[in-house]
């Protein structure tokens, strides 16, 4: 670490949430240095303190700056943040795994599973870096970029199964408007976080249709027990699901205006094409391509995600939201819960 006990991190991505979490672990007192793509942001991001872009009126800590050369992000790091999409996780990995720190705990904000291979982002990170797996850590919750850059309340998981790295991580993230709680089950964790964002999909569907508070309470409740259904059939604990990195974020993200997977999927509910869609969204929602990774990983272990199923038939089959609701009430009556 680089003075007394300042923690020095890297957060390498300066979309919304990276910025936004950059931006709580400078307020929580660490050193910050973000890394964003583009040389001109990072040198707007230290000249005005602001990240327009992504964030625009929010004023960034002075313990945050800004590079576009990773190296010199990730110099005595003691956190390094990878805030970028999972798609891309593995290839900015490799342009940046010779510049890690031996003892570095590895972070990851994102939320989806890699397509081809339905790898978690930290299983992406461990094999892309070859550390062992209890120097990688997540952060998972309700945890909309633009409230936590508003400091408005919060709490979040911090997921490691290393109980001391996720300790560090915690203390490290703790401000008077984020309470992140450790949690060791990383795989329940991260799956939280990939499903909602189609389960999000389908509730702005259920939203662009005209649909009202019940359906999306039971896209809501039935998209946690295919989550669930996943979780435990890939080893992680079933309360995981009813914690902040389930039922919390899941919530958030299928209620809030704010989501990218739930705006996404109301334009197709109101009957946009996929092209006309993604024309509206500048940033990452991340859905749209996990929800193929994912019904494949969940295929592989013999799960049935009925919600999963039909919204990759939206997106990737050309079906209309009309047509997978209907064929989501149609499917064969079921007992609430299986044995
Ligand atoms: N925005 C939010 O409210 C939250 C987002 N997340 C997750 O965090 C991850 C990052 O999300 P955001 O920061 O919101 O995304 P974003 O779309 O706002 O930003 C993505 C960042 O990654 C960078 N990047 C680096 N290499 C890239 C490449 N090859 N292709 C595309 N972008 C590249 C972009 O320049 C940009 O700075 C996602 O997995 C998302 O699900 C998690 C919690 C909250
Ligand atoms: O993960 C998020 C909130 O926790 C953000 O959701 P979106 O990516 O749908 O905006």
């Amino acid at each position: 670490m680089s003075g007394a006990d300042t923690v020095r991190a890297a957060v390498l991505g300066a979309g919304s949430w990276g910025t936004a979490y950059g931006k709580v672990l400078a307020d929580a007192g660490c050193e910050v240095m973000i890394w964003a793509r583009r040389p001109e942001l990072a040198a707007a991001l230290n000249e005005q303190r602001e990240n327009s872009d992504y964030l625009p009126g929010v004023r960034l800590p002075d313990r945050l700056r800004a590079t576009a050369d990773h190296k010199e992000a990730l110099s005595g790091a003691d956190l390094v943040v990878l805030a970028v999409p999972s798609q891309t996780m593995r290839t900015n990995l490799e342009q940046w795994v010779d510049a890690l720190g031996d003892d570095t705990t590895l972070v990851s904000l994102a939320k989806g599973v890699e397509l081809g291979t339905h790898k978690r982002m930290t299983e992406v990170i461990v094999e892309v870096t070859g550390v062992p797996d209890s120097r990688v850590a997540v952060v998972s919750g309700p945890n909309l970029a633009k409230e936590i850059a508003s400091e408005q309340p919060a709490a979040t998981v911090v997921a490691s199964i290393d109980p001391a790295r996720a300790e560090l991580l915690q203390r490290a993230s703790t401000t008077w408007y984020l309470r992140p709680y450790t949690n060791h089950d990383v795989v329940g964790c991260e799956l939280g976080g990939a499903v909602k964002n189609v389960i999000a999909l389908a509730c702005g569907m259920a939203e662009g249709m005209g649909f009202g508070d019940n359906t999306k309470a039971s896209l809501i409740t039935r998209g946690l027990a295919e989550t669930a259904r996943l979780g435990v059939a890939l080893g992680a604990e079933p309360m995981t699901f009813a914690g902040l990195a389930g039922l919390g974020d899941l919530v958030a993200t299928c209620t809030s205006p704010l989501s990218r997977n739930r705006t996404f999927g109301e334009r197709l509910g109101r009957g946009e094409t996929m092209e006309q869609a993604y024309a509206h969204s500048r940033q990452t929602a991340e859905g749209v391509k996990s929800c193929l990774s994912i019904l494949e990983l969940a295929a592989g272990v013999g799960v049935e995600m009925p919600i999963t199923e039909q919204v990759v038939q939206v997106c990737h089959e050309g079906i209309a939201p009309s047509v997978a609701m209907k064929y989501l009430m149609r499917r064969e009556p079921k007992p609430e819960r299986r044995s």
